[in-house]
């Protein structure tokens, strides 16, 4: 029987991103002479990239995009982020000691972001997390990604795990229904970025921190689904 899999999601899960998210977005923003976002709007831009994160700032500034410009700001978008990468972006408390807690247990982890697979690569790399995980499955890594459950299933495929014992922790609506509809349960945290409480979307469990993540409740759930 291969090992059970923890698959985390990326921004607002794992990492608190949302300073530097910002910080790009803004960058490319002005050269466009827009006025920056600011931090409490993060949670309704965040979530399905960074072609969406441009298009919904657009949006919330009531200015129309043109043509091939979102091709163009997303490029700059893309470069600042990288060239800044891992600017003041850490993992959250606990977050790192959960990774080791359940790999020390016998658990495969891995990552399924929206974020591009370059982009969450070379977050990792910088926080020194890429080798915890067996496998970093971004928006663009296959043809579908998050609410598609294809995108959850396939990071679980690559990772050698099997569905049947697998387990996400994200912290959108998104992450619980991609988990939901490939009927793996889901425990979300409630410190990332969403602007609706995630015990809206009725996850399986919801924790406030990392220390509440036990091997207990994911084995508890894993089994719930078995039978
Ligand atoms: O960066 C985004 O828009 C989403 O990233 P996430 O899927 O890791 O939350
Ligand atoms: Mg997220």
């Amino acid at each position: 029987m291969s090992a059970p899999i923890i698959v985390f999601d990326l921004d607002g899960t794992l990492v608190d991103t949302a300073p530097d998210l910002l910080d790009s977005l803004n960058h490319c923003l002005e050269t466009v002479d827009m006025e920056p976002v600011k931090q409490e709007d993060i949670n309704r831009i965040v979530g399905f990239g960074s072609r969406v994160m441009i298009e919904r700032a657009f949006a919330l500034r009531r200015r129309h995009l043109a043509g091939n410009q979102l091709d163009a700001l997303q490029a700059i978008f893309l470069d600042h982020y990288t060239a800044n990468v891992p600017g003041h972006s850490r993992p959250f408390p606990g977050a790192v000691d959960t990774i080791e807690r359940f790999r020390t247990a016998g658990y495969t982890a891995a990552v399924c972001t929206n974020k591009l697979e370059g982009m969450s690569l070379s977050l990792l790399e910088a926080l020194g997390l890429v080798e915890h995980f067996q496998a970093i499955c971004g928006g663009d890594t296959f043809p579908m990604r998050k609410p598609d459950p294809g995108h959850l299933l396939r990071t679980i495929a690559m990772a050698g795990a099997d569905p049947q014992r697998a387990v996400m922790v994200g912290d959108s609506r998104t992450d619980i229904d991609t988990a939901k509809a490939a009927g793996i349960p889901v425990i979300a945290v409630d410190f990332g970025y969403t602007d609706q409480h995630v015990s809206a979307f009725e996850p399986s469990r919801v924790i406030s921190g990392f220390d509440e993540l036990t091997v207990e409740m994911v084995e508890n759930l894993i089994a719930a689904t078995a039978s």
